[in-house]
């Protein structure tokens, strides 16, 4: 969902288009889901600015920064899948360079990373394949704007 709303925000996103083969039923092919480089770019820069797991140790670099020879992020609140267009940019990236880690890394890394990987491309090339994803109203962006709060019960400090 978060994709799909990046992309009303950005139409001229929207209309990049890869050329994939599909069925009868215009369902991409999941084997064609790899190869499509501008929608795995649309992907990866919609987990970069929205990660499913945010509760994790928060980490964020405040400005453009180069740190031990990699480049971190520019325009940080942008948009921009073209980031993601050079293949240096991987999820994992060669040993020892790991230059965005949305499946975390290591010993713990999601276990479904391979899963993921495979199925928000596809939900969302054939999102963007069937409808024209646009405001509904006119003008007026929807609110990207995400929280997350842990909820407890009131609790009383007041003794008996
Ligand atoms: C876009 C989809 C997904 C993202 C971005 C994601 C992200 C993550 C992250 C960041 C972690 C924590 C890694 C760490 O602690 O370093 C994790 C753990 C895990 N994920 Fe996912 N995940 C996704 C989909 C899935 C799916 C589809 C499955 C199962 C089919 C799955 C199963 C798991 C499991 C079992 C763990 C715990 C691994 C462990 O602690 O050993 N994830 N995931």
């Amino acid at each position: 969902m978060w994709a799909l709303g990046l992309l009303v925000n950005n139409q001229e996103a929207q209309q990049i288009r890869d050329h994939a083969t599909c069925t009868e039923k215009g369902i991409v092919k999941v084997e064609e889901v790899g190869k499509l480089e501008y929608l795995q770019a649309v992907v990866k820069e919609t987990m970069r600015m929205k990660p499913i797991a945010p509760l994790a140790v928060p980490h964020k670099a405040t400005r453009d920064t180069t740190l031990d020879g990699l480049h971190v992020w520019d325009e940080l609140d942008r948009f921009k899948p073209e980031r993601f267009m050079e293949s240096s940019k991987e999820f994992l990236g060669k040993r020892g360079q790991y230059p965005f880690l949305p499946f975390g890394v290591g010993m713990r890394a999601c276990t479904g990373m391979e899963v993921g990987k495979l199925q928000l491309p596809f939900a969302v090339s054939n999102q963007v394949n069937a409808f024209h994803w646009s405001n509904a109203v006119e003008g007026e962006e929807p609110n990207l704007i995400s929280s997350h709060r842990q909820r407890r019960p009131e609790m009383s400090y007041e003794g008996d």
